[in-house]
């Protein structure tokens, strides 16, 4: 007990009355992607980030111990002291050369890679030019970007959500001496749709403008060899491991200047302890199996395309979903939350994804697809939340 809990106390009240509480709970992953309750129940997770069935794949895991068993289960330091191991810096040049960059590091987590990255960009910015830069954002680019415009003390100018016209407005605004740096994500992950990369490359080249995109939600499930959109477009790309690729971590790949200047300015990098080598074996063993899951991806895509099929015939929101992730979007904190509740009464997870996440009465279930999944699963979660929602409306909900 705190002598300021009743603070704290008064703060999260008022989060459950918006309906925006957040609690965690835990849930033991089993066999196929299923999840299991602590009361027993099993539910098929529609709502992870692991596309590809990666995370409980026995390559994966076993790389994971004979890394271990070769580094220590530790890094024991930042990568400047004794963090970096010779296997670390083979990873590194196989994910550079999965992007078709020169050069790549790794970071603990995609929030950390972003959050490192920005100020280190604003650094370059003042060092090369004597002026902060100017940062052009895409309006829905992840919470850990504009932590680091935050953390350089820039102010981010923001275009329409994949508007290029925008963009491209705002680019031609942009006279001041300092760098110009678009931020962007090649797919967006509350949306599941994409960037347009060409245009994107076109405008970048055009305004002199480095253009950084996330791949995030790209890397490992889309693109030749789960290589990602954004192939030779983006100035640089960050990458994570948390995703398809079943681990956790992070990379940023670019120019070898580039990642040596990170290495140098990178906050993230200098003053936080390199990853665990077991992540890092495991990462490794998903770099194999990328090149062989084609048929994977493809079923995901399928997949996700008969989700969709679903919910448009149904009269129900997907956005501009054109991936792995399909929102449904419903409205109100409470909609959400009670459809997902019905949900998961019928052995489906699909959580609902509240403001901040989303603009305020933009409340969706963000339903995810995996390799692992079957179309029966598929058609049974679209015909479960169809009779969730009739029911919602049945009973008055906005
Ligand atoms: C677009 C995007 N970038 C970065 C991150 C953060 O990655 P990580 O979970 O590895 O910290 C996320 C995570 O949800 C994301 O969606």
């Amino acid at each position: 007990m705190t002598r300021f809990d009743h603070l704290f106390q008064h703060g999260l009240e008022e989060l459950a009355e918006q309906g925006r509480l957040r609690t965690p709970r835990s849930l033991q992953p089993g066999v196929d992607g299923l999840l299991e309750k602590e009361d027993g129940t099993v539910l098929v997770d529609f709502s992870s980030n692991d596309y590809l069935g990666l995370r409980a794949h026995p390559l994966l895991r076993e790389r994971a111990l004979v890394w271990a068993e070769r580094y220590g289960a530790g890094s024991g330091a930042s990568r400047l002291v004794t963090g970096t191991a010779p296997g670390m810096v083979a990873l590194e040049a196989r994910l550079a050369a999965l992007k078709g960059m020169e050069a790549a590091c790794i970071f603990s987590s995609g929030w950390q890679a972003n959050a490192t990255l920005v100020p280190a960009l604003a650094q370059l910015s003042l060092a090369a030019t004597g002026a902060a830069p100017t940062l052009i954002v895409d309006k829905f680019i992840h919470a850990s970007l504009y932590h680091g415009c935050a953390a350089a003390g820039v102010r981010p100018v923001r275009f329409r959500h994949n508007d290029m016209e925008h963009l491209e407005s705002l680019l031609q605004k942009a006279d001041g001496p300092g760098l110009k740096i678009i931020l962007t994500e090649s797919v967006f992950s509350m949306d599941g749709d994409r960037a347009d990369m060409a245009a994107l490359g076109a405008l970048a080249r055009r305004y002199g403008a480095f253009l950084c995109v996330d791949e995030a939600h790209a890397t490992g499930i889309l693109g030749a060899d789960g290589k990602g959109l954004a192939d030779g477009q983006a100035d640089l790309i960050i990458g994570t491991f948390s995703k398809a690729l079943g681990g956790m971590g992070a990379f940023i790949a670019s120019s070898s200047p580039v990642c040596r200047w990170l290495v140098n300015k990178g906050s993230g990098y200098i003053y936080s302890t390199a990853p665990s080598p077991l992540v890092l074996g495991a990462v490794d063993a998903a770099l194999d199996l990328l090149p062989d899951l084609d048929a994977t991806r493809d079923r995901v895509a399928g997949l996700a395309e008969r989700f969709r099929q679903h919910m448009r015939q149904a009269g129900l929101e997907t956005g501009p979903s054109s991936t792995q992730i399909v929102p449904v979007v419903v409205g109100s904190e409470r909609t959400a939350l009670t459809l997902s509740r019905m949900v998961e009464d019928a052995g489906f997870l699909a959580i609902a994804i509240r403001p901040p996440t989303v603009p305020p009465g933009g409340c969706r279930l963000r339903v995810v697809l995996h390799g692992n999944h079957t179309e029966a699963q598929v058609d049974q979660l679209a015909q479960v939340l169809k009779d969730a929602v009739s029911q919602c409306a049945a009973m008055g909900f906005a």
